[in-house]
């Protein structure tokens, strides 16, 4: 493949970028919503017998007998299969994502005097169910697992399920079912796509229905959370993987190029920039993608070439490192690692971004499996307004108040006075001074 199999964006002489470039696949779901409006409605319908169905007709099921709620045995056997090393990697991540995730876990309640006399505070609750939705289809991720029950199970969610996608085998992968077990979590069931999204909504035979889901999936996934959204807290929006590679000139291309392929190789839906102020980075990570592709495995690379030779990934040239930041904030990536001179000062220019990962020694791969800080993030723009998955996605405040005797009237003449402003009656009656006391109230 030649050099020219990149994209390549020179906006080194142009003033801003196209709306083109900031755009997603995701951003066009049409289609996908379309797709999966009968796999919602044949799951509400037909319950079990759907997802057995869906198991063969989308997952390719090809096993004459599979559960829906993943066994005993099963459990038991994905830990024989696992090999040590990849043991000791899953509990190496579990400790630190639990550390950090048991350090953001908000206190269980607050409360402040307002007024004298005027107590009001919040009680933080776990949701009463959640299910994590663990994607299976290009690659199994044992990881998704961690950064969506690792927070449940930290926030105290008494029924927290996992659905994910089963293989031909009809089982969940090894990997999935070891963290489940280390974690704490019985439930794993075999489910996938809208499917999995539209059982977890309506409830089937066997899958409990739950309030809430989370966990990141393919655009049938987020289509299915879309639409069934007046029913089931979609949570964080995170659709297919996307990330920025920011640089200036302080950085080693061969590096940056490596870097900028972690997320592209999730598959043809990602998207994937290096964003740089600096030509000769931008040259050097084009050529550099070109030895790194060749090195890869074939499917991986395959994907990678798609996205960094398609609409949604490639080379930003920029006229500077200031055009290079804007340009950033506007595309609000999921994940951004910064390699430039300074990280650390530049990390102050960011306002829109899921994670951000600080200089040579902190790659996306490591924020994907084990720093601690969740790697479920959100996409397609919406780290505008929408932060990491976190413990706090998992629970939910309860705000309370109480006014002594004491405090009550000056309370309640301002009151009566809004509720008059608004034209509510009944409102401004209840506080009137006709108001009836109990005896004790009134001492
Ligand atoms: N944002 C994050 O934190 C994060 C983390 C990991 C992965 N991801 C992303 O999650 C996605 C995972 O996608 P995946 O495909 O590997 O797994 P997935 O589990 O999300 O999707 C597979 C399911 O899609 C459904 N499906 C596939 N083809 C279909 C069709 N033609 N019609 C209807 N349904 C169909 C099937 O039911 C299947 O079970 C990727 O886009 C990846 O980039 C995101
Ligand atoms: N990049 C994904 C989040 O966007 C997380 C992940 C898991 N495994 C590999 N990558
Ligand atoms: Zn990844």
């Amino acid at each position: 493949m030649s050099d020219f199999s990149v994209t390549f964006h020179d906006l080194s002489v142009t003033k801003g970028f196209s709306p083109e470039l900031i755009k997603r696949t995701e951003s066009d779901l049409s289609v996908f919503l379309e797709r999966v409006k009968p796999i919602i409605e044949r799951v509400k319908q037909d319950g079990d017998a759907a997802l057995l169905h869906f198991a063969r007709e989308l997952d390719g099921v090809t096993a004459s007998e599979m559960t829906i709620r993943a066994t005993e045995e099963e459990f038991d056997e994905a830990f024989a299969v696992i090999e040590p090393d990849v043991m000791d990697a899953i509990k190496y991540a579990i400790g630190n994502i639990r550390r950090f995730h048991e350090a953001q876990k908000p206190e269980d309640s607050w409360m402040i005097e307002v007024q004298p006399g005027i107590w009001a505070g919040d009680r933080c609750l776990p949701i009463d169910s959640v299910a994590c939705y663990v994607p299976r289809g290009k690659g199994s991720f044992p990881s998704v697992l961690n950064m969506t029950a690792i927070p449940g199970t930290v926030a105290g969610v008494p029924r927290l399920i996992v659905v994910t996608p089963p293989a031909h085998d009809g089982r969940v992968d090894a990997g999935t079912l070891v963290a489940a077990r280390l974690i704490g979590v019985k439930d794993v069931y075999k489910c996938g796509g809208a499917q999995a999204v539209a059982a977890v909504a309506f409830g089937t035979e066997t899958v409990p229905a739950c309030a809430k889901i989370v966990g990141p999936g393919s655009p049938y996934v987020v289509a299915a959370k879309r639409l069934l959204s007046d029913i089931l807290d979609p949570g964080v929006p995170a659709g297919p993987s996307e990330a920025i590679i920011l640089t200036d000139d302080s950085v080693d291309p061969v590096l940056a190029a490596l870097d900028l392929i972690i997320e592209s190789e999730h598959g043809p839906d990602s998207s994937a920039w290096l964003v740089t102020s600096s030509r000769r980075v931008a040259e050097g990570v084009r050529t550099a993608l070109e030895t790194h592709w060749a090195a890869m495995e074939a499917k991986r690379a395959g994907f990678s070439r798609a996205v960094l030779g398609g609409e949604h990934g490639g080379i930003i040239l920029t006229k500077d490192f200031d055009a290079a930041v804007a340009f950033t904030n506007a595309y609000a990536p999921e994940h951004l690692e910064i390699l430039t001179a300074d990280p650390m000062a530049d990390l102050g220019r960011i306002r829109n971004a899921g994670e951000v990962l600080l200089g040579h020694a902190t790659p996306v791969t490591l924020g994907n499996y084990v720093l601690g800080p969740n790697a479920v993030l959100p996409t397609n723009r919406a780290a505008r307004t929408h932060s990491p998955l976190s413990v706090h996605d998992f629970m939910k405040r309860m705000s309370f108040a109480r006014v002594s005797d004491e405090a009550y009237p000056e309370a309640a003449w301002h009151a009566e006075r809004f509720a008059r402003f608004e034209g509510f009656d009944g409102h401004a009656r209840a506080v009137s001074s006709a108001r009836p006391m109990p005896e004790v109230a009134l001492r």
